[in-house]
């Protein structure tokens, strides 16, 4: 069953021309579905009105059948971390409860609970500043996932990091979303990345989903044949539509 639908979305900043044209994605409750383009093709946009954070000027999207009414089911991990330089590591995971009410002893566990799955058990009381660039990321993947929304959106969320760090991120970011059944829409440039990640992967260029690619899980073992063939498939997606730098 899909948990988020989009029919036929187009979508224009006041002004300029749709950068998101006639897009049509279907992605299945608790599967991990990867976007991937150069740069300015749309996909943040796409990840905005998949949000419900901006409405298309043509078709729709609907989660779980119907249009979205409640933003705080969705979690959203941007490419920086965006945490808030005065707050512990757990308040910045707390903010999502603290923003509308005070948090209680229980909504402190989960907050612990989740840094302690992420490896930053020890480093909840640490402000960002005293964090490293991948222990920060850690932080805003707990944040956006306190709430346990059914929906979690990433735009990048570990393009700053060196090769291993992200590894090591990857691997948990799969761990807890399997765990819980989210569903994910992941926007990356690295083809490696949405192989790995991915059940799917939709490669766009100029506003358009140019191609599709269904990830064999058993393809998801990097060293293996699946894996290159896969990541192969992508790339050749990019290239023939010239969407590879
Ligand atoms: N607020 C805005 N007003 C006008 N144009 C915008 C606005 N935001 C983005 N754009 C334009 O829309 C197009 C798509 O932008 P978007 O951020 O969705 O691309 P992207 O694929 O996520 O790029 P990147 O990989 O560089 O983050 C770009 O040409 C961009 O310049």
């Amino acid at each position: 069953m899909s948990f988020l639908q989009l029919r036929d979305v187009s979508f224009g900043y006041r002004g300029f021309a749709p950068v998101v044209d006639r897009v049509t994605l279907e992605v299945d409750a608790g599967s991990v579905h990867c976007l991937v383009g150069r740069s300015g093709c749309g996909k943040t946009t796409l990840l905005k009105l998949a949000a419900g954070l901006l409405p298309p000027s043509r078709g729709g999207v609907l989660w779980r059948g119907l249009p979205p009414s409640d933003t705080r089911q969705v979690g959203f991990v941007f490419q920086a971390p965006t945490l808030l330089d005065w707050l512990t590591a757990r308040d910045n995971v707390l903010l999502p409860v603290s923003l509308q009410r005070k948090p209680t002893a229980a909504d402190g566990e989960a907050a612990g609970a989740l840094l302690a799955q992420l490896g930053l058990g020890e480093l909840a009381q640490r402000h960002p500043r005293q964090l490293s660039g991948g222990q920060q990321s850690r932080v805003a993947l707990a944040r956006a996932l306190l709430l346990q929304p059914p929906l979690l959106l990433l735009d990048e969320p570990f393009a700053a990091l060196d090769a291993l760090t992200r590894e090591e991120l990857q691997r948990d970011l799969l761990q807890l979303v399997r765990a819980r059944g989210t569903t994910v829409v992941f926007v990356t440039h690295d083809i490696h990345e949405a192989v790995f990640l991915g059940d799917r992967v939709s490669v766009m260029d100029q506003g358009r989903i140019v191609r599709t690619i269904d990830v064999d899980r058993a393809a998801s073992v990097r060293d293996s044949a699946g894996f290159a063939a896969a990541c192969a498939s992508v790339r050749d997606a990019l290239a023939g539509e010239g969407a590879l730098a």
